[in-house]
């Protein structure tokens, strides 16, 4: 048994369940969380009763809200972790390589980070409380890997430039009618909807399902070289006083002032 601080992790049935665990942040990440999801889906993937993998997050207010914008104020970074690596870029690829279906459990808010996790798992079931939208642009982070191309796979170019320029929030029955959730469930239909999806799929050749996933990545593995590369980018423009003046207003509860960073 490992033990988690950030997450939960539990097998039932075929299914394991991860779940963000840090409902008073909004289940917003931090380098530990990250560190603990890439343990939990690599114990899933090691596990051979486990058929799928279902992620979720704490409590009734939010899937997860990305990166830890009050912890970046704090100390300029997402905090210490044991390998002294803010492994989200690994995290992304982890749930696309893991070679069994992912389903994202939506059930509340999944904004900035905390969106592209959805839209990297195989399926995603929303509750009719979700909320989906980029906040990058809002504080000073942007997503330039698997974060707004492989959106752009999933909505089209328009709807992911929207998303990604304007911040808005959308709700579960425009997300579904976009392509961008598989199904919308009533809250407390949620996670036993996962879990019999997730017993729909153990009911498969797992070896087909293995085969599948990597042929429907195949056509967009080439982003996750876009992905390091905008990784270092951001990496880069988040101790910029641009990408720093996002986070600080947020914490501050206050307007960020980009305007003097507007480039000539
Ligand atoms: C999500 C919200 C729109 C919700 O608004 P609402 O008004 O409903 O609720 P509150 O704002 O009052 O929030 C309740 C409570 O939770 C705290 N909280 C919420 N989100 C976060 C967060 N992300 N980090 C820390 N704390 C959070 C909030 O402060 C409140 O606490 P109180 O103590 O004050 O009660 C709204 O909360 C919101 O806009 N949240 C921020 C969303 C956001 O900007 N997310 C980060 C985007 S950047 C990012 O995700 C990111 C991802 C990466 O992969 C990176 C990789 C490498 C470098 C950087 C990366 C990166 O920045």
């Amino acid at each position: 048994m490992t033990d988690y601080e950030d997450i939960t992790y539990e097998v039932d049935g075929p299914a394991a369940v991860v779940t963000i665990n840090r409902p008073a942040r909004y289940n917003a990440f931090r380098g530990k969380t990250v560190e603990e999801l890439i343990k939990a889906f690599r114990s899933a993937w090691a596990d051979d009763t486990v058929q799928a993998i279902i992620l979720t997050g704490a409590g009734e207010k939010a899937f997860c809200t990305g990166g830890d914008v009050k912890q970046r104020a704090e100390t300029g970074d997402y905090g210490p972790t044991e390998s002294g690596m803010f492994e989200i870029g690994n995290l992304h690829k982890l749930i696309r390589d893991v070679p069994k279906p992912v389903i994202a459990a939506v059930n509340g808010i999944a904004v900035g980070g905390g969106h592209v996790l959805h839209v990297l798992c195989d399926l995603t079931i929303a509750s009719e409380t979700a909320k989906f939208g980029q906040a990058g642009p809002r504080v000073g982070s942007f997503d330039a890997g698997f974060g707004s191309a492989f959106l752009a796979r999933v909505v089209g170019e328009k709807r992911a430039r929207e998303i990604w320029y304007l911040c808005r929030q959308y709700d579960a029955v425009t997300a579904e009618r976009w392509g961008l959730v598989n199904w919308v469930v009533p809250a407390d239909r949620l996670l036993d909807e996962a879990k019999a999806v997730a017993a729909e799929i153990a009911e498969k050749s797992p070896t087909t399902l293995r085969f599948l996933k990597q042929s429907f990545n195949a056509d967009t593995d080439h982003q996750a070289g876009l992905s390091n590369l905008a990784m270092s980018a951001l990496d880069l423009f988040t101790h910029s006083p641009e990408g720093l003046e996002g986070a600080t207003a947020f914490a501050e509860k206050r307007k960020p002032e980009f305007n003097k960073y507007v480039n000539a």
